[in-house]
C-alpha cells in the first residue's frame, strides 16, 4: 500500500540566481528525500554578485499560502528563512501559532553575504521576541547571534555565551554557525541543546568564494531530517555533513559568491540515511 510521502514547509524568500533562499531550501529538501512545500515571503533579483532589488509579497497572500497547505498537506518540519520585515515576520508568527506544521527551525535570515538586508532593523526585536519563542531550533550565524543577543562574538567562549542568552529567550536548541571566522583553518558551529548538553561541529575550512547559501542549505537538511523524524541532534549532525559536502565538492556558477553543489551528498550512504 502506498504511504504519505513525509512532506516539510519552507517560509522564505525566493533568490533568482538559485543559490539561496527557497531555491537552496528546495533543492536541499529535495536531496534529503523529503516532499518540499512552499510559502513565499519575498522576491529578491539576485545573483552571486549580489542582491539588486527585493519584493515583500502582501500578507494576504502569505496567509492564504498558509491555509492552502493546511486545508490538504500533511507537513512534519518547517523552517523561516528570509522574512523582509515587521509586517512579513508578524504574518509569518500569526500563520505558525494558527497551524500546525511540526518543529520549527528558524534560521534568522538578516544581511546576504554581499552585504545586502534582507530583514529591516525594526524586525530584528520582533524575531527575537515573537518569532524565537516557537522554534524549536533556531541556527544563526555569527552577525546574527550579535544582533539577537548584544553578545559581541570574538572568539568561541562568546559563542557559547551568546546561544545561552538565545536559550533564555524560548529557543529550544540552538546552533551557532561559525562560518564567519575567516582566517581561522577550521569552521566550527556550537550546539546547545534543550537538555542542557552541548557540543562543537567542526570541519576543516574550504578555502572557497563559493559559499552562497550555505545557511538555507544547513536549515533546510535539519528541516528534511526532522520532518523524518530524526531527533534533533541528529539532524543537527546530518545537517553539518550535508553542507560540508555542498561546499567541499563546489561547482562553478556566476562571477562571484557562487552556489553550492546540493546534490555532492548522492553517492554517500550516510548522506541519504
Ligand atoms: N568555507 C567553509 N568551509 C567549510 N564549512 C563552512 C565554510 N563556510 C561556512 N561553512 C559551514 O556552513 C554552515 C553555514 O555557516 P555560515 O556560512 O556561517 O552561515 P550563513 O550562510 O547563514 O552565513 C556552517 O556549518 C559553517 O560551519
Ligand atoms: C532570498 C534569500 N534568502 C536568504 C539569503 C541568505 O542566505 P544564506 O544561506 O545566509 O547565504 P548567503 O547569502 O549569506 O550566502 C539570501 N541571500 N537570499
Amino acid at each position: 500500500m502506498m504511504e504519505q510521502f513525509v512532506q516539510a514547509l519552507s517560509i522564505a524568500g525566493s533568490d533568482s540566481g538559485g543559490g539561496a533562499g527557497m531555491q537552496a531550501d528546495l533543492k536541499t529538501i529535495q536531496e534529503r528525500h523529503v516532499f518540499a512545500t512552499t510559502v513565499l515571503v519575498a522576491i529578491t533579483a539576485q545573483n552571486t554578485l549580489g542582491v539588486n532589488d527585493a519584493f515583500a509579497l502582501p500578507t494576504k497572500i502569505i496567509d492564504e499560502q498558509f491555509e492552502a497547505l493546511a486545508e490538504d498537506l500533511a507537513i512534519k518540519a518547517c523552517k523561516t528563512g528570509m522574512l523582509a520585515d515587521v509586517e512579513r515576520v508578524r504574518a509569518v508568527v500569526k500563520n505558525l501559532k494558527k497551524f500546525d506544521f511540526g518543529p520549527l527551525t528558524v534560521d534568522p535570515v538578516m544581511i546576504a553575504k554581499g552585504g545586502a538586508p534582507l530583514l529591516s532593523e525594526d524586525a530584528i526585536a520582533v524575531v527575537k521576541n515573537e518569532l524565537l519563542p516557537l522554534a524549536t531550533i533556531a541556527t544563526p550565524n555569527l552577525p546574527e547571534a550579535e544582533k539577537l543577543t548584544d553578545v559581541s562574538i570574538e572568539d568561541e567562549a562568546d559563542m557559547e555565551i551568546a546561544a545561552k542568552k538565545l536559550q533564555a529567550v524560548g529557543v529550544k536548541n540552538v546552533m551557532i554557525k561559525g562560518g564567519h571566522f575567516v582566517g581561522d583553518d577550521q569552521s566550527s558551529d556550537f550546539v546547545l541543546l534543550e537538555d542542557g548538553t552541548s557540543f562543537w561541529l567542526t570541519s576543516p575550512r574550504v578555502d572557497t568564494i563559493r559559499t552562497h547559501g550555505t545557511g538555507d542549505t544547513l536549515s533546510a537538511c535539519i528541516t528534511a531530517e526532522l520532518a523524518k523524524g530524526k531527533s534533533v541532534e541528529d539532524a543537527i549532525r546530518i545537517g553539518k555533513k550535508y553542507v560540508d559536502e555542498t561546499i567541499r565538492h563546489g561547482i562553478i556558477v556566476g562571477h562571484g559568491h557562487g552556489p553550492l553543489n546540493h546534490w555532492a551528498g548522492r553517492n554517500s550512504d550516510e548522506s541519504n540515511g
